[in-house]
């Protein structure tokens, strides 16, 4: 049973009303009292609460109300319901226990979207009660069935744990924010939660927020009409509507500005938008899955990132670890990288003596999966060797290292008579003899954008033409 509790008799039958047609069993009430001893008499599934009592204009009847029905029904989840005007209601409400929170008017889609995650959430959480219903035991077997983890190096603890959350949670709608330090492997969780979906035939969209300007930031994600500014000559489709039906994986949620913040919080709020220059409200069902290497929570006591923003991405947070908290992962990644390095350019496969192991299961790692992937990459191409000793990797360790000091100054950073510039170049010529010349498998290859790939053939006038 659903409990709406709301002193508008116009909001609780439309509510009643939409609920009732989707399935779902409905008790309404008009005020705090008549909520209190309903959920002493009864135990709703989910409570979906006003905060805008007409008696107090603060919220405080509110969050009081929604104090005392946690203190009775703790694991029942409570949507909040506050205009966009009171948002900061919904903030306090989140701080003391609320599940989400929704703006009116709200639009009815998303609204029972909310509304079916948070129970499908609650029931995952309550799984392990033994007097799980058959509900529960159905949401447990899918997310158990065909978990496809296969792209995900490891078996350490640390990523278990965090594919166990990824999977109990890939199959609902919820929102997640991925943290950790950066090379941890933060994208490749926001894939896996797209591909162990039911979105999964649709668009893996993903948006670097970190590199994306304010005065882009509403063409870039929303899309705009031909005309609608000096620099538009063409319709253009945003990101979200790319999106539709599918994921957007926002990278680097920590670093976008705060007035695009509020923009972002309006389309997550109720997946609607308005390209710019157009005035009718494109819908869209979205997931959203957000990652960032920064502390938020830091940000939020700075004033530099919003609460309410932080709510709406993080119903499920996944911390990954680093790599050098979890060692037992290195020997496999390690010979993973070198397999496909020796794939991608053609060459006979690669082994480790025991010494080149040891080393590097023992480095600090600061650059994390990211640096360990360099190291042996380039390891790999430099050396040209069957079996690569602790020897053959210590040049490269130092270089990279020291690439990482110096990675802002245009130093050039000496090793075995290489130049991590010299490095690069055979880098980007192995990769060209591999695709014959084909610039955007190159690319792909290397990780770069065409642009960067081109960049880089002037630069050291490599002839990709022959
Ligand atoms: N468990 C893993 N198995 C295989 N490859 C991995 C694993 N984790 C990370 N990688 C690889 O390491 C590199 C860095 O990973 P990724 O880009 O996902 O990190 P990130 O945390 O998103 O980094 P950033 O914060 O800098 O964006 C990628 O090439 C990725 O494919």
């Amino acid at each position: 049973m659903i409990l709406i509790i709301d002193d508008d008799i116009s909001i609780r039958a439309s509510l009643s009303f939409m609920l009732k047609r989707a399935g779902y069993e409905v008790v309404a009430v008009a005020s705090p009292k008549e909520a209190i001893s309903t959920i002493r008499d009864t135990a709703p599934q989910l409570i979906l609460m006003d905060m805008n009592f007409s008696l107090s204009t603060s919220g405080d009847e509110g969050i009081t109300l929604l104090k005392q029905v946690k203190l009775f029904r703790e694991d029942v989840p409570i949507i909040l319901m506050t205009a966009w005007g009171s948002i900061d209601l919904a903030v306090k409400g989140m701080r003391a226990g609320a599940f989400d929170f929704i703006t009116k008017p709200w639009n009815n889609a998303s609204l029972l979207q909310r509304i079916e995650t948070a129970l499908e959430l609650n029931s995952i959480d309550g799984s392990k009660d033994t007097n799980s219903s058959h509900n529960i035991d159905t949401i447990r077997q899918n997310k158990n069935n065909d978990f496809d983890r296969s792209f995900i190096i490891g078996n350490s603890d640390g990523l278990n744990q965090v594919l166990d959350v990824v999977k109990r949670v890939a199959k609902t709608n919820a929102s997640v924010l991925i943290t950790g330090e950066s090379g941890t492997g933060k994208e490749l969780i926001a894939e896996a939660l797209h591909r162990n979906s039911m979105r999964m035939d649709k668009n893996f969209v993903k948006v670097n927020l970190g590199g994306i300007s304010q005065s882009l930031f509403e063409s870039e994600m929303f899309g705009h009409k031909k005309g609608a500014f000096t620099d538009a000559s063409a319709d253009r489709i945003g990101r979200f509507e790319l999106a539709d039906k599918g994921t957007i994986f926002l990278d680097e949620i920590g670093d976008l500005d705060i007035g695009s913040q509020v923009k972002l919080l309006r389309v997550l709020q109720d997946q609607t938008f308005e390209p710019l220059g157009d005035s009718h409200a494109h819908k869209v069902d979205v997931r959203v899955v957000s990652a960032t290497n920064a502390d938020l929570t830091k940000r939020i006591a700075e004033h530099s990132f919003r609460e309410d923003l932080f709510y709406r991405i993080n119903l499920i947070t996944v911390h990954l670890p680093a790599l050098r908290d979890r060692r037992e992962d290195i020997p496999l990644l390690a010979k993973h990288f070198a397999y496909k390095q020796c794939e991608v350019n053609n060459i006979p496969q690669v082994e480790f003596s025991q010494d080149a192991m040891t080393l590097l299961s023992r480095l600090p790692y600061s650059g994390n999966i990211r640096e360990l992937k360099n190291i042996v990459e380039r390891t790999i191409i430099i050396c040209a060797k069957k079996i690569l000793t602790a020897g053959d990797f210590e040049p490269q360790i130092n270089s990279c290292s020291a690439a990482n000091a110096t990675v802002n100054s245009n130093t050039a950073v000496h090793s075995d008579g290489l130049t991590l510039d010299d490095i690069e170049r055979r880098t980007i010529v192995a990769s060209l003899k591999k695709h014959k010349n084909n610039l955007s498998h190159v690319a792909f290859d290397l990780g770069l954008s065409r642009a960067a790939l081109y960049r880089r053939l002037e630069k050291y006038d490599i002839d990709y033409k022959k």
